[in-house]
């Protein structure tokens, strides 16, 4: 295996506050891999920082060995790293089948003077993405409802009509803030076997913030744990889930 993702070093800083000081973490490809840590820890802020939407003051990252430290969002989903949300963040009056080509646009394309005379190139890249977008509504049984505004979908059926949007752009890597919040336990079940699924299925690995355990120790292969910005541990889930900082910094408060 080789790593997909690498960072090291990775820091910033709001004012004084260290959000993220000195992050690092080894992905290797296919896995499966939890970021986990007590409320304003720094998760999301690390999101942020892999995406692009925070420059880091210090450290690198590299996807699939390039460095893509620094770029810019749109760049950063274009060297192949996929993101959801942690507040759900869907285009609520678009359909169901909209939303996921949203996420296919970076992939067909035809020019705008195609589009607007609806030039036969125009007509056949529709077609290859309505498929193509229908393909990944039936992963998450939502194919019955392509036609459906993506806001009258049920809220853990809009979580995962977000991983499918993201999916869209095939992503090398996939990030999952918060997938499981604000769903029940049965939608959770199915949620862990989705992403099992997508993992095995897409070629994809996946980093995922998530506080819900049983999900967490259910199917990440791997944890980093983080407090106060920075890594309080690291390694084999059931390992780190036992460690005895881990349980007095998180799971016992
Ligand atoms: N743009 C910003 N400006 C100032 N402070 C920020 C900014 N973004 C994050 N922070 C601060 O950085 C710290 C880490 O926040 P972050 O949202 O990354 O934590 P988190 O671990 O994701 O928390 P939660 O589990 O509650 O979502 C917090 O103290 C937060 O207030």
């Amino acid at each position: 295996m080789s790593a997909i993702l690498d960072v090291q070093n990775l820091s910033i800083s709001f004012g004084g506050l260290h959000a993220v000081d000195d992050f690092h973490i080894t992905i290797e490809k296919g896995q499966l891999y939890g970021l986990i840590g007590p409320n304003g820890a720094g998760k999301t802020t690390v999101f942020n920082l892999l995406t692009g939407v925070y420059k880091p003051d210090e450290g690198i990252i590299r996807l699939d060995g390039q460095d893509i430290t620094g770029r810019s969002t749109i760049e950063v989903n274009m060297a192949g790293v996929a993101r959801t949300f942690q507040n759900i963040r869907l285009f609520k009056n678009l359909s169901v089948l909209d939303n996921v080509k949203v996420g296919l646009h970076n992939h067909f394309r035809y020019s705008t003077l195609e589009g607007m005379l609806r030039l036969p190139r125009y007509h056949k890249v529709e077609k290859e993405m309505n498929e193509r977008a229908m393909e990944l509504l039936k992963v998450f049984d939502l194919d019955g409802q392509a036609d459906f505004l993506a806001s009258n979908l049920p809220y853990g059926k809009q979580r995962e009509l977000e991983i499918a949007r993201a999916l869209a752009t095939q992503p090398k890597l996939l990030l999952l803030d918060e997938p499981a919040a604000g769903m029940n336990p049965n939608e959770t079940q199915d949620l862990m076997k989705t992403i099992r699924f997508v993992r095995d299925n897409f070629d994809v690995s996946i980093l995922l913030i998530e506080h819900d355990m049983k999900l967490v120790s259910g199917i990440c292969e791997k944890l980093t744990v983080l407090n106060f910005g920075r890594v309080l541990a690291q390694g084999d889930t059931s390992e780190v889930l036992n460690n005895p900082e881990v349980i007095t910094a998180y799971l016992g408060e």
